[in-house]
C-alpha cells in the first residue's frame, strides 16, 4: 500500500492549493479525482465556464458598446451555442493544462478514481472499471466540493428542465427561460442570457436579489436587469411544473399564477458532495446539505482530517476555497499561515458586475457606528465616458470622526478588480484622506476612489468658522 504524508480528495481550487502547499513544504502528496479531468466545478462546470461564457456574450452581442453606438449595435447577429462554446472550451482546456502541469511540477501524485474512507488514515480509491486500490496517509484533506441542490419533486430531464451544471451542455440557446433562485448563480446566468436577447423570468422566494449586497447597488442592478429583459418575481415560489405537448414548460407560481418558457432552470443553492466518502467509517457526520463542520484551522472532528472549500459551506467561493486549502496544509505541517476572514471580497458577475468588501450601511447602522458616504458615478469619470459605462458607481463608507474606510461597494465595468484598492486600504486601516492625497492615473476607473472620497468629505458638516 502506498503511503503519503498528505492525501487530498478532490482537484478543485481547494484541493489543488492544499496539495501544492504541502508539496512546497517537502511532503509526499497524493491527490484523488473521480472525474477524468482535474479542476473540479471551478474549471469544468462553474466559475471558469460561466465567466468565459459571460465574456463571449458581452463580446459577440456588442453589449458593452451599445451606450455609444446605439441599442441596436451587434458584433454578430445570430449568435449560436457553438460561438459561445468556442471561447469557453478554449479557456477550460488551457486551465486544465495549467493545473495538471502544477501537479506534475510539484511532484504531486495524481490518483484517478472515487475515494472513500476505510479508516481515519486509509482511503480506498475505486476506479471507473470497478477495481480499487488503498492508500494510507498521516493527514487527509477532504476537498470534494458541491453539487446543485435538486428538489425531489422537480421532473429534471437534462434538456428542458435542468440544473445549473446542465446549462452549459444545452445544444441550443434557450428561446426563453424561467430561472428559479435569484442567488449568485441565478442572477449571473439571468443577466448573461438576457444580454443575448433571451426573455428571462427570474423567481426568488426572498423579497429581493442577493440580500447580502448593499441595497442601493441591488436597486441599480435590478433596474438594469429589467431594462435588458429580465422579469423579476420576488416572494415567489413554484407550485407545479408541467411539460406540455407544445414543448413549453408550464409553471404555476404561488402568487403570480401560470407562466411558461422553453427551459426551466433550478439555481437554488448547492449541497456538499460527501455521499461517496463513507464518512461513517471515521465518525464524521455531514449536515442535511452534505456539509462537514470544521474549526478555525479547517480540522474536522478528527484532528488529522481537514475539510476545505464548498464542502464546508459558506462562503463557498473559488477564491476562499484556495485560501482554505493552503491554510489547512500549513496547519497540518506546522507552517505559519493565517486568513483575513474580515475582509473577504465578493465579486458577482452579473451584467453589470458588482463587488464589495467590508461593511454595508445596514451593518453599520445596527452597530451604531457613525458613518459617512461618498459616491462616484462612472458617468462623471472620464474613463466611464470613454468605455461607455454611464450607470456604474463606487460607494465608500467611512467612519465620520476618524475617516477610516469601513466598506466599499461597486457596480459597473471592472468593479470586481476595482474593489481590491479599497480592500488594501482597509487592511492597513487607512482613511479616505489617502484617496484625496494620492495621485491616480488618468483617465482610469480608479479615479472613482478620489472622487468618492472628496464627495464623502464634502457631505460632512463644515467646522464652524467665526466671521471676522
Ligand atoms: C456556475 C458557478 C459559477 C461560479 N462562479 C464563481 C466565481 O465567479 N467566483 C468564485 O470565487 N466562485 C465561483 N463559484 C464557486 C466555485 O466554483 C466553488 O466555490 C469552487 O469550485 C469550490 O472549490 P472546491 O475545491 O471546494 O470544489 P470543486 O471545485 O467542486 O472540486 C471538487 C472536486 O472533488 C472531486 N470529488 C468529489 N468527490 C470525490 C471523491 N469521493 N473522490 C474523488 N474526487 C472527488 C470532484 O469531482 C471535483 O473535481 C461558482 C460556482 C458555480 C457553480
Ligand atoms: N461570482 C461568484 O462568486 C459566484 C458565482 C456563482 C456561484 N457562486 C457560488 O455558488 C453557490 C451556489 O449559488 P446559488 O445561486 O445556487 O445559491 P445561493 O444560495 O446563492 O442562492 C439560492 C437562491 O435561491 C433562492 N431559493 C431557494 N429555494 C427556492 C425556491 N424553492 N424557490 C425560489 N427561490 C428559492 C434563495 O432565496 C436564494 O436567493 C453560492 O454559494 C456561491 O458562493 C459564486
Amino acid at each position: 500500500m502506498s503511503r503519503y504524508d498528505l492525501l487530498v480528495i478532490g482537484t478543485g481550487p481547494a484541493g489543488q492549493k492544499a496539495a501544492v502547499q504541502a508539496a512546497k513544504l517537502g511532503k509526499k502528496v497524493g491527490i484523488v479525482e473521480r472525474k477524468v479531468v482535474v479542476g473540479g466545478v471551478c474549471i469544468n462546470t462553474g466559475t471558469i465556464p460561466s465567466k468565459s461564457l459571460r465574456e463571449a456574450v458581452l463580446y459577440l452581442s456588442g453589449f458593452r458598446q451599445r451606450s455609444i453606438y446605439g441599442a441596436d449595435y451587434r458584433l454578430k447577429t445570430a449568435i449560436t451555442i457553438e460561438d459561445l462554446a468556442f471561447r469557453t472550451n478554449h479557456v477550460i482546456k488551457n486551465e486544465i493544462g495549467i493545473v495538471e502541469n502544477q501537479m506534475t511540477r510539484n511532484r504531486v501524485d495524481m490518483i484517478y478514481g472515487t475515494a472513500s474512507f476505510v479508516d481515519s488514515h486509509r482511503l480506498r480509491v475505486t476506479q471507473a472499471g470497478g477495481g480499487s486500490v488503498e492508500f494510507e496517509a498521516d493527514f487527509i484533506v477532504i476537498a470534494v466540493g458541491s453539487e446543485p441542490a435538486k428538489p425531489d419533486d422537480v421532473p429534471f430531464d437534462h434538456e428542458s428542465i435542468i440544473d445549473t451544471d446542465e446549462l452549459l451542455t444545452l445544444k441550443h440557446i434557450p428561446q426563453s427561460i424561467v430561472i428559479v433562485g435569484g442567488g449568485v448563480i441565478g442572477t449571473e446566468y439571468a443577466s448573461m442570457l438576457a444580454a443575448l436577447g433571451v426573455p428571462v423570468i427570474l423567481i426568488d422566494k426572498r423579497p429581493r436579489l442577493l440580500e447580502f449586497v448593499d441595497a442601493e447597488i441591488i436597486d441599480a442592478l435590478q433596474q438594469q436587469m429589467k431594462e435588458i429583459g429580465v422579469t423579476l418575481y420576488h416572494n415567489e415560489e413554484v407550485v407545479s411544473i408541467h411539460k406540455q405537448q407544445d414543448g413549453l414548460i408550464h409553471v404555476q407560481l404561488r402568487h403570480a399564477g401560470p407562466i411558461a418558457a422553453a427551459t426551466l432552470m433550478y439555481a437554488i443553492g448547492r449541497v456538499g458532495a460527501t455521499q461517496d466518502l463513507n464518512l461513517g467509517a471515521v465518525g464524521i457526520t455531514p449536515d442535511a446539505r452534505g456539509r462537514v463542520s470544521v474549526n478555525e484551522h479547517f480540522q474536522t472532528a478528527i484532528p488529522h482530517i481537514y475539510a476545505v472549500g464548498d464542502v464546508i459551506g459558506f462562503p463557498a467561493l473559488a477564491s476562499t476555497s484556495m485560501q482554505q486549502g493552503r491554510h489547512a496544509s500549513c496547519h497540518a505541517f506546522g507552517a505559519p499561515d493565517g486568513t483575513d476572514t474580515e475582509l473577504l471580497p465578493y465579486g458577482i458577475y452579473s451584467i453589470p458586475e458588482i463587488s464589495m468588501v467590508g461593511r454595508n450601511e445596514e451593518d453599520l447602522a445596527k452597530a451604531d457606528i457613525p458613518y459617512g458616504i461618498g459616491i462616484a458615478r462612472y458617468r462623471e469619470i472620464a474613463r466611464g465616458q470613454i468605455i461607455g459605462d454611464e450607470t456604474g458607481l463606487l460607494k465608500l463608507l467611512f467612519h465620520r470622526q476618524t475617516r477610516q474606510l469601513l466598506g466599499v461597494h461597486a457596480i459597473g465595468e471592472g468593479a470586481t478588480e476595482l474593489i481590491h484598492i479599497g480592500q488594501a486600504v482597509m487592511a492597513y486601516r487607512g482613511q479616505i484622506n489617502y484617496f484625496v492625497d494620492t495621485v491616480f492615473n488618468y483617465p482610469t476607473l480608479a479615479e472613482c476612489y478620489k472622487v468618492a472620497a472628496l464627495d464623502g468629505i464634502n457631505r460632512l458638516p463644515r467646522p464652524w468658522v467665526p466671521v471676522t
